[in-house]
């Protein structure tokens, strides 16, 4: 499934005091199986672009195509100038209806901390909860919760009857994952799906997500602060910063841009500034060192020549 933005902005309180320029005029082509990780600063505009993607906003400006089918058509939120008749209205309306069903269906979206939105009591009504919205017969829907339970590692017949309340942190945010898996979307977006979680809780859900888009060739874009966990997953990374794209390219093209990300109150993963520091210390480490593995690698080339223990146990001196 691809998704096109042309021109979208958006203005929140438009013709207000309040009026806030949330997105400017961001154009981005996204294709089937991508994993990209969006990142900006605070009020950067993340939230207000994603939202956009699953018709939860209406756009102020621009286009949002999904798969060919232009989910913003005479939505503009700017238009409220302009003079419908009723029945227009109403056609309008229903057209608005017919369209937000069909891609909510195929885009989903997990706000941060989703494990608020838990309401139901069991586990198995929650994660039922969408899918019998979509209408779907009852085996149709236990089929889809038994496999976004199974998706996000959750065992069906020990947990389907148990409170969501009961849970941990982490598997209670995997449990609202769980209840947009079984909307069976093609995109998943989520909405910084690791924070407030302990480092075991963040490795899970982002290896559970890892798995998704490769087993199931979803398209994955993830909202996120940690510049350690984008180098480790994302293979495209956008960088918003006042409401516009100031980086659209590989994590190890992006995080060579240390000092244009600082500026914008962004970082590089840690290991990349400690290759910085080892260069300047006499490594020759390559600019694009953005993981743990990468440095350990690179850094293991390099030792031999300069670590005495392992030039003994090669018996002898390494060239580098
Ligand atoms: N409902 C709203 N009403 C008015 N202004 C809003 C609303 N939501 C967001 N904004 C403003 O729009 C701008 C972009 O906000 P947005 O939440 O999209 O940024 P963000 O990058 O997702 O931030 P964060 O990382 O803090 O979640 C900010 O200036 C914010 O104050």
């Amino acid at each position: 499934m691809s998704i096109s933005i042309k021109h979208l902005s958006h203005i929140y309180d438009y013709g207000t005091p309040n009026e806030t320029v949330a997105i400017e005029n961001i154009n981005l082509e996204i294709e089937h199986g991508e994993f990209i990780g969006l990142i900006g600063h605070t009020g950067s505009g993340k939230s207000t672009l994603i939202q956009q993607l699953n018709g939860l906003l209406k756009p102020s400006k621009g286009t949002i195509l999904v798969n060919g089918l232009n989910i913003t058509e005479g939505l503009s939120n700017l238009d409220k100038t302009k003079k419908r008749s009723k029945s227009e209205q109403r056609k309008l309306a229903k057209e608005r209806k017919r369209k937000l069903l069909e891609v909510r269906k195929k885009v989903g979206l997990v706000f941060q901390y989703p494990e608020y939105q838990l309401f139901e009591e069991t586990i198995e009504k929650d994660i039922a909860f969408g899918p019998t919205n979509l209408g779907l017969g009852e085996s149709e829907v236990k089929a889809r919760v038994k496999e976004a339970m199974m998706l996000v590692g959750i065992d069906y017949d020990a947990y389907k009857d148990r409170s969501p309340f009961e849970l941990s942190g982490g598997q209670k945010r995997r449990v609202a994952i769980a209840g947009v898996l079984a909307m069976r979307p093609e995109v998943l977006i989520l909405d910084e799906p690791t924070a407030g979680l302990d480092p075991r809780g963040r490795d899970e859900i982002l290896a559970q997500i890892k798995a998704l888009h490769d087993k199931n060739k979803m398209t994955v874009i993830i909202v996120s602060h940690s510049m350690e966990d984008m180098a480790k997953i994302a293979n495209r990374l956008i960088v918003m910063n006042k409401g516009k794209v100031v980086f659209d390219d590989s994590p190890h093209k992006v995080f060579k841009e240390i000092e244009t990300l600082e500026k914008i109150g962004l970082a590089v993963p840690q290991i990349s500034y400690l290759a910085r520091a080892l260069n300047e210390a006499g490594f020759h480490l390559s600019d694009e060192i953005i993981t743990i593995e990468e440095a350990v690698e690179a850094l293991k080339k390099q030792l031999p020549a300069i670590h005495p223990k392992a030039q003994n146990s090669k018996g002898g001196k390494a060239s580098c």
